[in-house]
């Protein structure tokens, strides 16, 4: 039996999202924090002589899939003949604003650059990951970060790594829709980084955070505007608002401990009578990807000491 490189790919929150401006390439100019969640999917890399994939959702076996779209970039971009098994484990929500695909293509990213030895840095693999996504590049360096540009200009941050329990409404948000709509807000004045992230605390305890597509989304998607209520009701305990995730459609409150965060989740069960998905989640400034990798190649080194 070949050995199975294992890796998760964790969740990100937008714990604020800003919508500066609108780029002649039609792509929009965010500012935006980033956080990880140590919650997520989970792939396994195997070598082989071809690629294919396995996936716990069988239509998610496609050729648009992030996974082999990330796996084909590198192979094109390296001249590799390897070829790989890759089983994803899908457990994000698609289309939650927590960025699964973007996550599941950055884990590739590094995977296979392990698994075939490509020897690609992280910043090589960030450049390839903008052109799969705008939210690759942050997964694939794997530290919280105050995001500029589209989401790619990167400046390490460490909010505090406080629990969340996030909710998924019934509804898939479509990203791409989202950015087109004509009732988009896109001419939030742009901050100085130093300044957003030495108020993100006071700004989160006054409800003073926002995300420029909730307004709209909350509008279209009763489904969301429903679960920042039910949060809003439950997390009286919470240390700051109901907010939204990227374009949607999770939503997501933040708590002191888990229990808190617990207590808020078993009270919206039972008020609706379990019929809204949710998880709780630690809120981690550095991606269990980036901590699984170290512990992997602390291990290589010790194996090669003891051998
Ligand atoms: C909403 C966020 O999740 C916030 O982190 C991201 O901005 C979305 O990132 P993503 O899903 O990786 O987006 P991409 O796959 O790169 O782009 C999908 C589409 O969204 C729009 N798009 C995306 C990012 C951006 N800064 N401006 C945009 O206008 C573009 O129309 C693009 O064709
Ligand atoms: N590996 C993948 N996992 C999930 N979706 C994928 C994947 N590869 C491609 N997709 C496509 O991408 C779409 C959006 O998926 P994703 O889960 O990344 O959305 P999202 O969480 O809203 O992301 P973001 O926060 O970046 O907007 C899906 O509807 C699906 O068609």
């Amino acid at each position: 039996m070949k050995s199975e490189l294992v890796l998760p790919a964790p969740a990100k929150l937008n714990l604020f999202l800003h919508i500066t401006g609108r780029r002649p390439d039609g792509y929009h100019a965010l500012q935006t924090l980033f956080q990880f969640l140590d919650y997520g999917d989970e792939l396994g890399f195997s070598l082989q002589d071809s690629l294919a994939l396995e996936c716990n959702l069988p239509e998610l076996v496609n050729d648009d899939n992030l996974v082999l779209k990330a796996a084909r970039l590198l192979q094109k971009e390296t001249g590799t003949k390897q070829g790989a098994r890759i089983r994803l484990n899908k457990r994000l929500p698609m289309g939650g604003g927590v960025g699964g695909g973007s996550s599941d293509a950055a884990t590739t990213l590094l995977g296979l650059n392990e698994l075939w030895n490509l020897q690609l840095s992280e910043m090589q693999l960030a450049e390839l990951g903008l052109k799969l996504g705008a939210d690759v590049p942050v997964f694939v360096r794997g530290f919280a970060a105050f995001a500029e540009g589209v989401g790619e200009v990167l400046t390490p941050a460490c909010p505090p790594e406080c629990w969340y329990l996030v909710l998924v409404p019934d509804c898939h948000v479509n990203t791409v829709k989202m950015y087109a709509h004509r009732e988009l807000t896109r001419d939030t004045p742009a901050i100085k980084v130093c300044a957003a992230l030495e108020t993100y605390e006071e700004q989160r305890r006054h409800n003073l955070l926002h995300n420029d597509f909730e307004p709209l989304v909350r509008r279209l998607y009763p489904e969301v505007e429903t679960c920042i209520q039910l949060l809003d009701n439950a997390g009286n305990s919470s240390i700051g608002q109901a907010m939204m995730s990227g374009s949607g459609a999770c939503v997501f409150a933040p708590f002191a401990s888990r229990e808190q965060a617990e207590a808020a989740q078993a009270t919206i069960s039972s008020d609706t009578g379990s019929e809204v998905v949710s998880f709780v989640a630690r809120g981690v400034n550095t991606s269990p990807l980036h901590r699984t990798l170290q512990n992997l190649q602390a291990v290589h080194q010790l194996e090669a000491c003891t051998t």
